[in-house]
């Protein structure tokens, strides 16, 4: 299980640069254990940082979709942003009208929220890679992310797809989603543009970004995203949790 074992401790729970780090460290049960001895917990033998992609893209570009075949081959866990938010709405918890409102008006969900939806999520997770999906979407939720989660992606995917194509797709969805209709699609393209253009670009910045084209069929674009997987291969493998179809298990025989 991978856990941020610094959040037992009261002395690295500041947001500075270099506790951020120490607490990184911590919570892959690297050097700032010796120092912390005391506070933190004995962190699972040979934890290790998680593998983190996170999947970008307008609204319908095509992230949960392809997600579901880079779960099959590859064997990483799924975690859809907008899926945890549709769970907190239909549990009606505290926060569930909240987020109703926001997905209706296709505005973006405070980043604490979500960013503590998928620290639960990751921390509760036996899995150590995971495919982000739907996150994040402002750079305030990226930096929300890195500060709380103390963790960075290894892969960005940025799925492509020109606007009127993704107003096709969300209008014919048929998922019954109350953010699949034209006057939310629009806001929400508009809000695509201002606020998650700047995180693709980051990312562009960092060396981290894979841009796919997401017009064709779902297998034509998931023939750009394997390649991109190949890297990562050996770190993929080494993971508990691999689907046994997956082409990266090695063969016993
Ligand atoms: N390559 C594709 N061509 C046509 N339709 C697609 C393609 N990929 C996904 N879809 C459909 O478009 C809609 C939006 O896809 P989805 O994966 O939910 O996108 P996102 O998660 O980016 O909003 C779904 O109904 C899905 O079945
Ligand atoms: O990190 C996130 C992810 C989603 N959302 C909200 O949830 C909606 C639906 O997101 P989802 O990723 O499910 O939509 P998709 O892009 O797949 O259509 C968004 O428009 C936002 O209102 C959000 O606020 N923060
Ligand atoms: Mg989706």
């Amino acid at each position: 299980m991978w856990r941020r074992v610094a959040s037992l401790s009261p002395m690295i729970s500041s947001s500075s640069p270099s506790r951020s780090l120490a607490r990184n460290q911590a919570a892959f049960g690297l050097n700032i254990r010796e120092s912390f001895a005391t506070e933190i917990s004995k962190p699972e033998e040979g934890a290790k940082s998680p593998f983190i992609t996170f999947v970008l893209g307008g609204p319908g570009s095509g992230k949960g979709t392809q997600c579901e075949k880079i779960v099959e081959t590859f064997g990483l866990t799924h975690l859809s942003a907008g899926d945890l938010l549709r769970r907190e709405i239909a549990m009606h918890t505290k926060n569930g009208d909240m987020i109703l409102n926001l997905i209706k008006d296709g505005k973006i969900v405070p980043s604490e929220v979500t960013v503590k939806l998928l620290q639960k999520e990751l921390e509760s997770s036996n899995s150590s890679k995971f495919l982000i999906d739907g996150f994040p979407r402002t750079e305030e939720n990226r930096v929300a992310f890195e500060r709380i989660v103390g963790a960075d992606p290894d892969v960005v995917l940025f799925f492509d797809c020109p606007e009127e194509e993704m107003v096709k797709r969300v209008l014919n969805r048929n998922q019954g989603r109350v953010d699949d209709n034209i006057t939310t699609m629009k806001k929400r393209l508009k809000i695509f543009e201002a606020l998650n253009r700047p995180v693709i670009d980051y990312y562009k910045n960092k060396g981290k970004l894979y841009t796919i084209n997401a017009v064709g069929t779902v297998d034509d674009i998931f023939k750009q995203v394997l390649p991109i997987f190949t890297p990562f291969e050996e770190q993929l493998k080494q993971s508990r949790h691999v689907n046994p179809k997956s082409p990266l298990v090695e063969n016993s025989s």
